[in-house]
């Protein structure tokens, strides 16, 4: 048999490289390799271990002719294209929780730092002055932490805080009541009500499209005077720029950074201020946490390479080959149920129902509930649902599971339906390409295949609405491609599913909103 090969390209600890050599693979540690060296040397190697550092890109994938698992040793897989690897049959996976209390620990030093001006007191004795009432701090205790991001680290931030005798506030459009209570977080619904009472702001968010800028000129006005900011999730949260510009006038006393937009950063609009701390990513860069992500992941990358289920599998599982036969098709129709309901809901629900009905009844529910679960998470970036861990997923976020095989699909040979709390989405699959249609939404049947932008309209059924809806995207300018209209005529109610081209801007929602009497208008993006 020949001889497995592993390419880790970033530091990692020296106990996990000596767990993979154990198990008699060939480990080879290529540190600071350009793009195309790395596209140029991948071909032979069984896996790749990194780091945040190194880009995984299709174009790397392409050249990766033997890789069949890739290990973040680490939380966050941003830097790796999961769609790509996916579509190449490559795991991707990581050691979610090998770093976080090392990221947790890091917020509070920037945080304790930024109060007791650390640095700039550190750096006037080693001037040679003995200056105090320059540095003159401000306690923790009694003052307000906002946290942003009740996750894993959001969580330990508010656990170590609370030590510190903070009263704490937290924004998390996904966190239960629950959860926040657990960690003596009065949950806020607005950020906007949280800006104005808040003496520390943390963020500890997923890199997403929500929450890149999240934090702007206008929020950064409506913030106490002398906030104090921290980041040790991931770049662009704050925008910089405007953060310089609150540092200079005096309206942000400091700000606490780990995390920059562009990686490595020798240059930002903050390095000129000395009450801007900034470290060069090495929230997670303790010994604990480098031997705990660099011996999880060699053993994750171990059991990839043999076969095993990889417990931290961020895309598809090696599944029996029966089973993906059996239910594989379903996999997109089922995380495009999750999405849709993800957004309907806005929020994470208490119970997710699955029914497997028709032809796909008897199949192992699991990797369709991975699917619909994933759709469901996808404001995530991070852990992503997969067979093998969907179910300590949904325990995690704190949703019921239901699984039901249905012997009849009704007019269909197949259909999965997925409910979470009361909304409900049915699908199937169509056509020699498998493609996923939309057969009931809400309680309304409708036969559609979804596009990347579709708006959903519910009104009291009354005639001309339609009309009014078209004039108004036709005079925004949004061309509607596809259209189906579901009834319930019990209720004399209709939902209008509705695939749009292009964005469609608030402004343009607002309209819609405004000028008919709808009971829902829901704009949803795949
Ligand atoms: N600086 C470093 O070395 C490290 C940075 N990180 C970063 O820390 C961040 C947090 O990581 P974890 O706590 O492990 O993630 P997590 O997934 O456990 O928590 C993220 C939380 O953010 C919430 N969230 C998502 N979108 C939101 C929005 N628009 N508004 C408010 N809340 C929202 C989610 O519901 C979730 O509770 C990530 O960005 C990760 O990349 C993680 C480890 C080390
Ligand atoms: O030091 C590293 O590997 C980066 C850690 C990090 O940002 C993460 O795990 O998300």
């Amino acid at each position: 048999m020949t001889q497995k090969r592993v390419l880790v390209t970033e530091k990692i600890a020296e106990e996990g490289l000596e767990i993979l050599r154990r198990k008699g693979y060939a480990v080879d540690v290529r540190l600071d390799m350009a793009p195309e060296e790395l596209a140029a040397a991948i071909a032979p190697y069984d896996a790749l271990i990194v780091r945040s550092q190194t880009q995984v890109t299709p174009e790397l994938l392409d050249a990766a002719a033997n890789l069949k698992i890739i290990g973040r040793a680490g939380v966050t897989i941003d830097n790796i294209d999961v769609e790509a690897a996916s579509e190449r049959g490559v795991i991707v996976c990581n050691a979610p929780t090998s770093n976080i209390v090392s990221a947790a620990e890091h917020t509070m030093a920037l945080l304790l730092a930024c109060a007791r001006r650390i640095p700039q007191a550190d750096a006037s004795m080693h001037a040679g002055s003995w200056e105090r009432a320059a540095f003159t701090g401000t306690e923790l205790y009694q003052k307000t932490l906002a946290i942003f991001g009740l996750g894993r680290i959001g969580g330990l931030v508010a656990e170590r805080a609370r030590g510190f005798g903070m009263r704490l506030v937290g924004h998390d459009p996904y966190c239960s009541p629950e959860r926040a209570a657990a960690l003596g977080v009065e949950l806020f619904e607005s950020v906007g009500d949280i800006l104005p009472i808040a003496d520390f702001i943390t963020v500890h968010l997923p890199k997403t499209s929500e929450t890149i800028g999240m934090f702007g000129p206008s929020e950064l006005a409506a913030m106490k005077d002398g906030v104090v900011l921290v980041n040790c999730a991931r770049g662009g949260i704050f925008d910089v720029d405007a953060v310089a510009d609150f540092v200079a006038a005096g309206k942000v006393d400091a700000v606490g950074l780990d995390v920059y937009e562009e990686e490595p950063c020798h240059d930002s609009p903050l390095h000129e201020f000395d009450n801007a701390l900034l470290t060069p990513h090495i929230a997670a860069v303790t010994r604990e946490a480098q031997v705990r992500a660099g011996t999880q992941i060699a053993e994750y990358v171990w059991e990839g390479l043999e076969g095993s289920i990889v417990p931290t599998a961020i895309n598809a599982a090696p599944l029996p080959p029966e089973v993906m036969d059996a239910v594989g098709p379903y996999v997109p129709a089922c995380q495009m149920a999750g999405r849709v309901i993800g957004q309907i809901l806005g929020s994470t629900p208490k119970v997710l129902r699955l029914e497997a009905m028709g032809a796909v009844a008897d199949a192992d529910p699991a990797i369709l509930l991975a699917g619909a679960l994933d759709g469901l998470l996808a404001y995530r970036r991070i852990g992503a649902v997969s067979a093998a861990n969907a179910l300590a997923v949904a325990d995690r976020h704190g949703i019921r599971v239901e699984c039901e095989a249905v012997p009849e699909a009704g007019e269909y040979a197949s259909a999965v339906r997925v409910t979470a709390d009361g909304v409900e989405v049915g699908v199937t699959l169509y056509g020699a390409n498998q493609a996923a249609r939309v057969v009931s939404l809400l309680g309304y049947k409708i036969d559609i295949a979804p596009a990347k932008q579709t708006l959903l309209f519910e009104y009291v059924d009354a005639p001309g609405r339609i009309g009014a809806i078209g004039t108004i995207l036709g005079e925004a300018g949004v061309n509607i491609t596809t259209m189906q209209i579901g009834d319930k005529p019990a209720e004399q109610c209709a939902l209008v599913f509705m695939n749009v081209e292009g964005e469609v801007p608030d402004e343009v929602l607002g309209r819609l909103r405004e000028a008919i009497d709808l009971k829902n208008l829901w704009y949803i993006t795949l």
